[in-house]
């Protein structure tokens, strides 16, 4: 388990981290997410011991490391532009942290061996970083930082430079790495859906604090501010109600709109409005609408199933009404927060009820 109690770090007069407290149970793997210049770097670097809170206190697995040099922490980093030694190979490198610790030249051997197998490197050990795609690159990072048994392993934006197609592929690599390996890892990621991807529990970060921690579907479902509400997803406001796109019902008829699933309830009103464009993305569908009351914009999402058979287009009527409305817990950071079941409310970080 990480602690991270009252950290504070400040930059001249810009306070980087603000009295940050978070607790990262172990073998979790948790996203810190938030918008540039939120400190997530800073506070993943505090951890690392890269960069040095003014105050506060950091400890991993009870032992208290705020003044510990960074090898001497148990860490394992890897960051978004890995600094390879390019005149040494694969194998060279993912050694590096265990030949420096002097291990018996057989045991490395038999160490990097497993792990070139584990991150999908075997057969590259006598290659050199250049002649690795970017992927590959990333993956050789992760096992150099694995090589050394951490207690815990911090990604800072490990796949941020690669393209989609690939940091898909890494995602689901990662997790799968993380489901056979239980090292207690946290990722900074600016993209929510890299985070709700990933992890199993996320850290919001706004400027400097955290606005909440829990599981992808306590935040999307149950933001404890606007700030998460609107950082995670795409919201769109129909009559004045925040909704996410795709708890929009959307029908040709008012009756269409007015479907209830069995087993909820739900007030909302129907409304009318004017579809102005319809955008098909793989297999989702979104349509953009005009409110005919308001004349304010908003999208719904839907399946392309669900899509064709209302076959809309551009200029057609439709109905839609707000299937499911988020539950904000408090709605502005900085009033006393309303402390919700499983919700610390001196941190605003979320506490597993006792087994
Ligand atoms: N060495 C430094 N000197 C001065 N200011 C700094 C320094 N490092 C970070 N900052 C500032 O602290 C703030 C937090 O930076 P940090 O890198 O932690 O943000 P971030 O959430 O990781 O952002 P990004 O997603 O853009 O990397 C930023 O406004 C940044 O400009």
């Amino acid at each position: 388990m990480i602690t991270v109690e009252h950290v504070n770090k400040r930059y001249d007069d810009f306070t980087a981290l603000d009295d940050l407290n978070i607790i990262v149970p172990s073998g979790s793997l948790t996203a810190l997410l938030g918008p540039s210049g939120s400190g997530k770097s800073t506070l993943l670097r505090s951890i690392a011991g890269l960069e040095h809170p003014d105050s506060g206190t950091i400890t991993i697995a009870g032992r208290d490391i705020t003044g510990v040099p960074p090898q001497q922490r148990g860490i394992g980093f890897v960051f978004q532009h890995y600094a390879a030694f390019t005149h040494m190979t694969v194998r060279e490198n993912v050694a590096f942290g265990l030949t420096i610790r002097k291990q018996p030249k057989k045991q490395i051997a038999a160490k990097v061996d497993d792990l070139l197998g584990v991150v999908g490197l075997g057969g590259f050990q006598d290659r050199y970083p250049a002649q690795l795609s970017g992927g590959q690159r990333q993956r050789m990072a992760l096992a150099r930082a694995l090589a050394i048994d951490p207690q815990v392993l911090l990604l800072d934006e490990p796949f941020g430079a690669l393209d989609a197609k690939v940091r898909e592929e890494l995602r689901r690599w990662l997790r799968r790495l993380h489901r056979e390996m239980h090292v207690t890892t946290v990722l900074v990621t600016h993209d929510q859906r890299e985070a709700l991807d990933v992890a199993d529990r996320i850290a919001v970060l706004n400027t400097g604090r955290i606005e909440q921690v829990g599981s992808p579907a306590d935040l999307y479902d149950r933001p404890a501010t606007d700030f998460v509400m609107s950082f995670l997803g795409q919201i769109a406001t129909l009559d004045g109600h925040p909704v996410r796109p795709h708890d929009i019902r959307v029908g040709r008829t008012p009756e269409m709109a007015q479907h209830t699933e069995p087993g909820t309830t739900n007030t909302a009103q129907v409304s009318r409005a004017t579809v102005r464009r319809v955008v098909r993305l793989g297999f989702e569908v979104r349509i953009e609408l005009q409110h005919a009351d308001t004349g304010d914009l908003f999208t719904a999402q839907l399946t392309r199933g669900d899509a064709e058979s209302l076959a809309l287009q551009a200029g057609d009527t439709a109905y839609v009404r707000a299937n499911r409305v988020p539950h904000v817990l408090h709605s502005a950071r900085g009033k006393p927060p309303r402390p919700a079941p499983g919700i610390d409310p001196g941190t605003g970080a979320n506490v597993d009820p006792p087994a």
